[in-house]
């Protein structure tokens, strides 16, 4: 026998959850040096069959063969052993840990903690993903924690390399260098398996691709040949919405519903970028949006936006007239602001509540809340409706926050604030983890509130979204905000070059500030 085998095939596997068959009858097949796409609507179970890859989660039924024999793999150390590294969508890290300790206790033998440090620096400059290795996790914004995640794996030196959705926080100029490292790895024969919403970015990178659908696979190709919209067509089995963004020029004389004065934060933590001299504003009916690299001070203007830092002056965050600078969530909340974090499992939902207790973390009010009781039936109703509105994949309201497929969940907590008819809107990284059926579902209710009249603030690292619905758009780097420039002016190369935070101040265009 001269033919090298499969690094991995699957045959039939089968994976059923109370209500969902996450996985039916699945068959995949990978050779080294494969980098090979799974792409499928959320809730496809493109998670669900990389866990069982990863030995995370067991199969009701079918085979695995690793290098042309058969294996169980019972659990992630055996995979491991056996040569298989995975990057999970949500972060498996500890927060109190730094990035060394974390990445420690993911090698399963002892390691000399400073040998260990120097290696993440080597690796991670080598694939150009630098990390600070004596850093607090819970200092890291999204984008470098999935650094510290995509290291992590590399540092065991895979031959099956698993990356679920490693891009969706990445910048540009990150996921071209990455795209780098994994060519490269695939040329010294690691197999890499690739799941992403982001149809461009499988048609650059990988080989071929396994298309699934409601648990099972629909098709396989060669992305190489296919265009994002035949991709797209295979995945939901229609063509994509296209959005409608009016543009409406009267915006600049509407209320100021959102003002932020001058916001100038030192830093909380060692680690945290200190917010200078922030100035921007949104009126009703427009949708203003924050480009930036992340961890340039995205974070930091979240948290003083929502309350959970206080620290600044009641004047330097008005809503609708009401200085909130100083003010905790909850009296923001009822000044009318709706905000969705970046961060979902921990800060948008709590993992092992129902759908319909998490409706209570934004909705303490009647009608949900009546003379300090709380109406389960109703709240459960709300839950439901939300569901059914965004088409959350979903066991139904009572289903855990925690097994929801991350697009879902992120669906239903985009829902759970708009549910709340905020006047005004913060949003961090929409569609993070969400297909692109979803994710132009949600860009159209954004929309829509605007059109309603809701002022909406967008802060997210994907500038084709920025591109699609924002009105005017500013770019934050290390912590100061550029100036806005009206969308029909703003080019990708001139946000490319404010991103590093070169902007002249007083000639750029400045919109809304009269
Ligand atoms: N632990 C669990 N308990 C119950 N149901 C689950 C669990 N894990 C996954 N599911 C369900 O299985 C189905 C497949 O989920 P999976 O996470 O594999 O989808 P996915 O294709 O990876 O989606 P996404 O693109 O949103 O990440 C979904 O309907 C999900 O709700």
């Amino acid at each position: 026998m001269s033919a090298v085998p499969l690094r991995l095939e699957i045959s039939h596997v089968r994976k059923s959850y109370p209500g969902v068959l996450a996985n039916d009858d699945v068959s995949l097949a990978v050779a080294p040096g494969e980098i090979h796409a799974v792409l499928g609507e959320n809730g496809a179970g493109k998670s669900t069959l990389m866990k069982i890859i990863f030995g995370a989660v067991k199969p009701d039924a079918g085979e695995l063969r690793w290098n042309g024999e058969t294996v169980q793999i019972a659990n992630p150390q055996v995979a491991r052993k056996l040569g298989i590294a995975m990057v999970f969508q949500h972060f498996s890290l500890f927060d109190t840990l730094t990035v060394t300790e974390n990445i420690a206790l993911g090698l399963d033998a002892k390691t000399d903690l400073k040998e260990l440090a120097e290696r993440i620096t080597r690796t991670g400059e080598k694939y150009g993903l630098e990390l600070e290795p004596q850093r607090h996790v819970h200092t890291l914004s999204v984008g470098e924690r999935q650094r510290v995640e995509i290291v992590r794996a590399l540092l065991t030196e895979p031959q099956l390399l698993i990356l679920d959705e490693p891009t969706s926080v990445l910048t540009p100029q990150a996921v071209e260098k990455l795209f780098v490292t994994l060519r490269r790895l695939a040329d010294e024969g690691c197999s890499i398996l690739y799941i992403s919403h982001k149809l461009d970015e499988i048609r650059a990178l990988c080989h071929s691709a396994t298309v699934m659908r409601g648990g099972r696979v629909t098709g396989n190709c060669d992305p190489r040949n296919e265009s994002s919209a035949s991709l797209s067509r295979m995945m939901i089995g229609d063509e994509l919405v296209r959005l409608q963004r009016e543009r409406n020029p009267d915006s600049q004389r509407n209320e100021r519903k959102l003002q932020v004065n001058r916001l100038s934060l030192p830093k909380a933590h060692l680690f945290a970028t200190e917010l200078k001299d922030i100035e921007c504003e949104v009126r009703a009916g427009e949708i203003v949006g924050i480009a930036g690299v992340s961890g340039n001070g995205q974070q930091e203007l979240l948290a003083a936006l929502s309350g959970e830092d206080q620290r600044a002056a009641p004047n330097m965050i008005m809503l609708g007239g009401k200085a909130v600078g100083d003010l905790s969530p909850n009296p923001r909340r009822a000044a009318g602001l709706g905000l969705v974090p970046e961060e979902r499992l921990g800060r948008g939902a709590v993992p092992t509540l129902s759908l319909t207790a998490n409706m209570l973390l934004s909705h303490q009010k009647a009608p949900y809340v009546k003379r300090g009781m709380i109406d389960f039936a109703f709240t459960r109703r709300a839950a439901a409706s939300i569901i059914e509105r965004f088409k959350v994949k979903a066991a139904g309201p009572d289903a855990p926050a925690k097994s929801l497929s991350g697009g879902n969940l992120q669906k239903f907590i985009v829902g759970r604030e708009m549910e709340r008819k905020p006047a005004v809107f913060v949003v961090a990284q929409p569609t993070w983890g969400v297909d692109v059926g979803a994710a132009a579902q949600i860009h159209g209710e954004i929309l829509k509130l605007k059109q309603e009249g809701c002022a909406v603030l967008v802060i997210s690292e994907e500038l084709d979204e920025l591109f699609a619905l924002c009105d005017r758009l500013h770019v934050i780097a290390k912590g100061r905000l550029s100036p806005s420039i009206p969308i029909e002016q703003a080019t990708r190369e001139q946000v490319g070059v404010w991103m590093s935070g070169l902007w002249d101040a007083p000639a750029a265009t400045e919109v809304g500030h009269g």
